[in-house]
């Protein structure tokens, strides 16, 4: 008995063995296709080593950044401002391609009045989940009762016939609106708030970042879920001017009959907006339309007229809701005496900026793209302390918003990428301290200094900061920026120095 265990079966010996009756002509020809196994098996190792190195230049090449924060925080602002500081000439071929969604935001404002005015006039209260504009309408705050222009408003004066025909006359914008959003699709309504909400307020932190429970169940890190419309997508389908195909031909004539309808309402969207009694009626209910996104009440005539082409400013200031995960490539192209751009030029790098939807309902599909990232810019909107999120009117805007940054900060997928927090909506916070009875220590009681909006912004960045300090990675570098990302001169600065710092410390890790 041999004191070996028999040698296991080995299926392919059989073809490497050589045949013990090998003529010389037939070891000749096997030597001969051995070689050329050999030559071809190398050639193939050196292939894939080509295409590894090609893939690892590739990447060294591409800076990826990830937009996170709540719906309505300000990412998809944030990135058209990037677009419009570094990559001028897509921001100007998209710019028309907007006014659909601005001729939405408009009519949205309008119907908001027309749904409240009705309201009033019924004498009964909206129920919260009946009010069609966003944030500024689920407030708790009461104000101060002067307009829009700061001058007072009467006190009781009942809406009488001249409203209700204003109302009547205005009722095609209901249809209207209906049109606009099956033209531009599924980002241009907003969060429908659950129909029944429980008592309790529940921040817990599943709610708050489903992609921590996506990391803890370890789900694989792939992007396989459909992406639907989101602007870019949107812009195209919009994109009608410079197109000769006749659907195009088709929507761009049914924007024509629209702005046609709308501009024939002028008159009347005017009185109705400027109306004293109405805008007591708002006051009363504590509807700040004009701190609400998309707002362009204030600008009718331009809008309205026959010529209009959006402004930067405008398309900064529209509002489309971002459905899913949207990926934009941007070579960057703009920013003169800009020593980083050069250095962008001289590797080609390009800029990948993923836009994510914001709501509860989306949040889960943002850990597939916590991979192989430079950074992320986190979005915190600081005018909100006194809003509640509009897809579960229980929860503080600002507490979800620190739940969420929480749960970036313990992410361990994280821990090498680059952390900047955006506090963003400041020219609103300004405007909130300034123009309402709104207290910062109503909602956050440890607040105990002046309502100035440099203290007020200063305590809301020290909170975000405090969790950095309690999570796992506590001497994390991160930058923090105060913005108000509808104003492009100042967040174009603040880009840059976005943009600097992520390359500088790029370019820090590859040289360690
Ligand atoms: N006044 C003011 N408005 C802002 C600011 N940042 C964003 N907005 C407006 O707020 C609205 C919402 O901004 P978006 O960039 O669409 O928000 P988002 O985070 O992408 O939202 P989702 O796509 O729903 O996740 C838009 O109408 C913006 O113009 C700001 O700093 N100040
Ligand atoms: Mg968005």
């Amino acid at each position: 008995m041999s004191a070996y265990p028999p040698a296991p079966y080995n299926p392919l010996a059989a073809w490497d063995a050589v045949p013990a009756d090998e003529t010389s002509e037939q070891r000749k020809t096997r030597e001969v296709a051995e070689e050329s196994a050999r030559k071809r098996s190398a050639r193939i190792d050196e292939d894939i080593k080509a295409d590894r190195a090609a893939t690892a230049a590739l990447k060294k090449r591409v800076v990826k950044l990830l937009v996170l924060g709540q719906s309505e925080s300000g990412k998809s602002t944030t990135i058209k401002n990037f677009q419009l500081a570094y990559a001028y000439q897509a921001w100007t071929n998209d710019r028309l391609s907007w006014r659909a969604v601005i001729f939405l935001n408009l009519v949205r404002s309008v119907n908001t009045i027309l749904h409240i005015i009705g309201c009033e006039m019924n004498t009964q209260l909206p129920s919260p989940s009946s009010s069609t504009p966003s944030s500024p309408l689920s407030s708790a705050t009461s104000y101060e009762s002067t307009g829009p222009d700061g001058l007072p408003l009467p006190k009781e004066e009942p809406l009488g016939t001249r409203h209700k025909l204003l109302s009547m006359r205005l009722s095609p914008l209901i249809h209207i609106q209906r049109d606009l959003e099956q033209q531009i699709g599924a980002g241009a309504s907003e969060v429908v708030p659950p129909a029944s909400a429980p008592n309790q307020a529940d921040t817990s932190e599943n709610d708050a970042a489903p992609f921590l429970a996506a990391e803890r169940q370890g789900r694989r890190l792939t992007t396989e879920f459909a992406v639907p419309a989101t602007w870019m997508d949107t812009l195209t389908k919009l994109r009608t001017h410079d197109s000769p195909d006749s659907e195009n031909n088709q929507s761009e004539r049914k924007l024509k009959e629209v702005m046609g309808t709308l501009a024939g309402c002028c008159v009347d969207i005017k009185a109705l907006w400027t109306d004293r009694t109405v805008q007591a009626v708002l006051v009363k209910r504590g509807v700040r339309l004009e701190d609400s996104p998309g707002f362009f009440l204030d600008d009718l005539e331009r809008i309205l007229s026959p010529t209009y082409e959006p402004t930067d400013e405008d398309v900064l200031r529209a509002r489309l809701r971002t459905v899913g995960v949207q990926e934009y490539s941007f070579v960057l192209e703009q920013g003169q005496n800009d020593v980083v751009r050069a250095a962008d030029r001289q590797v080609g790098r390009i800029w990948k900026m993923l836009d994510v939807g914001g709501a509860r309902t989306m949040r889960e599909k943002w850990y597939p793209y916590f991979d192989d990232l430079n950074a992320i810019i986190f979005l915190a909107p600081i005018s909100c302390f006194d809003e509640t999120l509009e897809e579960d009117p229980r929860v503080n805007r600002i507490h979800d918003s620190l739940m969420l940054w929480k749960g970036i900060c313990g992410s361990t997928l994280l821990n090498n990428v680059q952390f900047i927090l955006l506090l963003n909506k400041y020219d609103l916070l300004s405007r909130k301290l300034k123009h309402t009875e709104a207290k910062v220590v109503d909602y956050f009681p440890e607040f105990r200094e002046t309502q100035d909006v440099n203290r007020v912004a200063g305590f809301f960045r020290s909170k975000f900061k405090q969790v950095l300090k309690m999570s796992l990675l506590p001497t994390r570098i991160f930058f923090a920026h105060m913005t108000s990302a509808t104003d492009h001169k100042t967040t174009a600065q603040i880009m840059r120095v976005v943009r600097e710092g992520i390359l500088r410390e790029n370019l820090r890790r590859a040289t360690i």
